[in-house]
């Protein structure tokens, strides 16, 4: 994906598999939102070949649209609507192309319990607080069933509460409805609790590639290890904590005190990656994070080249 004379993407290749839940990480700027708007057919790419659910997103047709859930960073409108309203009007797009398999549309008030906005059904969109409004974002990529759902940028103003009823919505959509998801975030913990894998883009690459456990894995001497011992205090940077720990109460065994062990968390990695790739020390995946699965592929992305723009 070319800018003017800049690639915002540049030999960016990802696959889904039905049913998996894909993280795409990144600073500010790295090509999240790029990537997923060519995937949703938003976005016309300057190059590359991209296939969702068997079709190139800038020819797929509205049965192929009514496959997709899209939840974007943000939209504004409808505010005099009422939130029931609102979602029974959007659900009728999607009813000529329910099955059996999959009904469509969702239930409304079903989904409007779902989404945790019972409470809110016949209030006008613009009395909403922020956390409410984003769960009707989410609730409006819901209400078709999706197969495959894009979200950027999900709990953006979620409280606490909300943030983990949308953890638990997110895993069910994934296991139970066999839902395919892709969701860009910032919160890096929301990354490691939600997904399957996690891409991590920076300046339009892929540096980072893998399970959340694969990840935190590839930083260097990964546990950190504190203890005291005869009244001093010690940290180590060790590579494996179990093993570091047994080794110290065989040596010490009762002299040893205030133990605490630090896996390395996928924060740790992500760090290391952006401000590597920041000091120009790495340009691409290291070869090991590269592999992809090879089980059915949902998305495809690709770029390089010129591009122009399509209004969503
Ligand atoms: N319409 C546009 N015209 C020109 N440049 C653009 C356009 N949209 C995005 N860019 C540039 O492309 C790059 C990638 O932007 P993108 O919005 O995909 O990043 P992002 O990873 O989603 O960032 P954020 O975390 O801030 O949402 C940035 O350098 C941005 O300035």
């Amino acid at each position: 994906m070319r800018y003017g004379t800049t690639d915002a993407l540049d030999g960016v290749d990802l696959r889904l598999d039905r049913g998996e839940v894909l993280a795409l990480l990144g600073p500010n700027g790295a090509g999240k939102t790029t990537t997923i708007e060519i995937l949703e057919g938003f976005r016309h790419r300057s190059a590359g070949d991209v296939r969702v659910l068997g079709s190139d997103p800038e020819h797929g047709d509205e049965a192929w649209r009514a496959r997709l859930g899209v939840v974007l960073q943000s939209w504004r409108d409808h505010g005099k609507w009422r939130v029931r309203e609102l979602l029974d009007h959007l659900g009728r797009f999607y009813a000529p192309y329910g099955t059996p398999e999959r009904p469509r549309p969702y239930d409304t008030d079903e989904l409007i319990a779902l989404v945790g906005l019972s409470g809110r059904a016949g209030s006008t969109v613009g009395t909403l607080s922020g956390g409410q409004r984003r769960r009707l974002d989410v609730a409006v990529g819901l209400v078709g069933r999706p197969e495959l759902l894009f979200l950027d940028e999900p709990t953006v103003g979620f409280d606490p509460q909300g943030r983990q009823e949308f953890h638990e919505l997110v895993h069910r959509l994934a296991a139970a409805e066999d839902t395919t998801i892709l969701l860009t975030t910032h919160d890096l913990d929301e990354a490691e609790k939600l997904s399957d894998r996690i891409v991590i883009l920076a300046g339009g690459r892929v540096v980072a590639e893998g399970s959340p456990a694969e990840l935190a894995r590839r930083v260097a001497g990964a546990d950190e290890v504190r203890f005291s011992r005869d009244g001093e205090s010690y940290v180590r940077s060790v590579p494996d904590g179990t093993e570091y720990v047994r080794g110290l109460f065989a040596r010490h065994g009762a002299g040893i005190g205030e133990l605490e062990v630090r896996r390395a968390r996928l924060e740790d990695v992500y760090l290391a990656l952006v401000r590597d790739f920041e000091s120009g020390q790495r340009t691409a995946a290291p070869a090991e994070l590269t592999a992809t699965s090879q089980a059915a592929a949902v998305a495809d992305a690709a770029a390089v080249a010129d591009a122009t723009e399509v209004a969503p």
